[in-house]
């Protein structure tokens, strides 16, 4: 799949999670190139239609992106429970098992999934795999790096710290944390590794996304169209 092509599958993707919020939703807004399609067609929709919709951005880029398209921002503190998210992901297996946070939001997009009644998964085709085998990013903090990162390789990945392109040093999160990314190979069992990362102190959340699988639709863009899949 070229560049134009896969542009075109996110375009798809973003804009038919777009089509499928309606009146008075309010929505959790992920990070990354695909979701920004949704936002736009959102944008379009608050313009044209009139639309009426709040948005819980998951980053500093998603707000900054929101406000330019024109959609109203809040914030878990107001709205505990979200209607519905849309988000992007790096990998998604047959299952509806995901790996995200090649974006280093993965902290705040969790909290995101987590308080959303339902979540849609926007993707191009490149995303989908029989098995999970990016690297996991782990969010971690700065004091705590060290052993988190010893502990990481026990688990059996050599982790590397996330290193920003446009600056010298480490990529900071939005929280004021370190990433690891952590190559694990090919990820037999998902869900007993974001369960071992998990207790792990310093480990403040990784990118494996496995207790949500009932409320994803994943919504895979296409050329043209999309395919969508879920498990309800
Ligand atoms: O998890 C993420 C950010 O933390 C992104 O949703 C994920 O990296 C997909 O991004 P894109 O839609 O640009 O491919």
């Amino acid at each position: 799949m070229d560049k134009a092509q896969q542009a075109a599958s996110k375009r798809n993707a973003g804009y038919h999670a777009a089509e499928m919020i309606k009146d008075g939703m309010v929505i959790g807004l992920g990070t990354g190139s695909t979701v920004f399609f949704a936002m736009e067609r959102l944008g379009e929709r608050i313009a044209e239609d009139g639309l009426s919709i709040t948005g819980v951005p998951t980053s500093y880029q998603a707000a900054i992106r929101a406000r330019r398209y024109g959609i109203p921002l809040s914030s878990l503190d107001e709205h505990p429970k979200l209607d519905t998210a849309i988000d992007g992901a790096d990998q998604a297996d047959p299952d509806l098992r995901l790996i995200k946070g090649r974006g280093a939001a993965l902290l705040r997009e969790k909290c995101v999934c987590d308080a959303a009644r339902e979540v849609l998964i926007v993707v191009d085709p490149t995303k989908m795999v029989e098995t999970l085998n990016a690297p996991v990013p782990v969010e971690v903090l700065p004091f705590a790096s060290a052993p988190v990162s010893r502990r990481l390789a026990a688990l059996g990945a050599s982790p590397v710290l996330r290193e920003g392109v446009k600056k010298d040093g480490p990529v900071v999160t939005d929280n004021g944390n370190f990433i690891l990314d952590c190559d694990f190979g090919a990820i037999m069992d998902p869900e007993s590794l974001e369960t071992a990362i998990a207790a792990i102190p310093g480990a403040l959340e990784c990118g494996l996304f496995t207790a949500y699988r009932e409320k994803i639709t994943v919504i895979v863009g296409e050329e043209k169209g999309c395919r969508v899949v879920s498990l309800h």
